[in-house]
């Protein structure tokens, strides 16, 4: 897998990420919101250097230029609840992207450091050939990802495989490693040490669907 740690370089990117991590200002939820969707706008920048372009001719008021386009048939794919304002973000760049979403939440079945990953919903189009971009702001122990791209599997192989991520723990980057083939990329915003004993990032930002959207009852 080839890993792109975009904060290896320092950008206005740290700002954001900065905002998501501070207990104080992740408080503001529509602020929260917004700074995983510019996010996911420089992430998107970033992942568009690597995909295909062909010369294209346009036509100015005042002359012609050839420019080069993207060619790549997009399908933007994020798992609910905490990627949708990250699929927000990809989907401002790329305007005539395909959609799917589908639904991965950690079921504790008897104690709260034991889950498994259930996926219920799920609503995709042909995969088969296309650009496939799977869109999780959380990766931690990197289940979540490993579960809907198989769920995925049945709509056809993708041409391209991209994951992107804001924050990681260097765990689930080595399992994503493990797991995923060696053409597949990862573009994420930082890259954690480790994991607590609840499967939650350390330092990370805390529960990225609730900050998002406000807590949930567990079932
Ligand atoms: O790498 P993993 O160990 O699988 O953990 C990451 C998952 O955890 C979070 O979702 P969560 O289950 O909190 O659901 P939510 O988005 O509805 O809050 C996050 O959005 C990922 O989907
Ligand atoms: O640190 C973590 C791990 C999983 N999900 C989150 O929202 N945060
Ligand atoms: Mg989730």
């Amino acid at each position: 897998m080839n890993v792109h740690n975009i904060s290896k370089e320092n950008s206005v990117l740290n700002t954001f990420i900065s905002e998501i991590r501070n207990i104080n200002i992740q408080k503001d939820s529509m602020r929260f919101r917004r700074n995983i969707e510019r996010i996911g706008e420089i992430l998107g920048y970033e992942m568009s250097k690597s995909l295909n372009y062909s010369i294209s001719k346009i036509e100015t008021p005042l002359g012609n230029c050839n420019i080069e386009l993207l060619d790549n048939n997009i399908v933007l794919c994020s798992i609910l609840r905490a990627g949708v304002p990250l699929h927000n973000g990809l989907l401002n760049y790329f305007d005539t992207a395909e959609n799917a979403f589908i639904s991965a939440y950690r079921h504790h079945k008897h104690d709260p450091e034991s889950f498994e990953i259930i996926v219920e919903y799920l609503a995709c189009p042909n995969l088969e050939g296309k650009t496939l971009i799977l869109a999780d702001p959380m990766l931690a122990t990197g289940q979540s990802m490993l579960a809907t791209f198989e769920a995925l599997k049945p709509f056809g192989v993708p041409k391209e495989v991209h994951l992107i991520s804001v924050i990681g723990a260097q765990e689930g980057v080595d399992f994503l490693e493990s797991n995923f083939d060696s053409e597949t990329h990862l573009w994420i915003a930082a890259i954690d040490d480790k994991l607590n004993d609840k499967g939650y990032i350390i330092p990370g930002l805390g529960d990225a669907g609730d900050l998002a959207f406000g807590e949930k009852l567990q079932q």
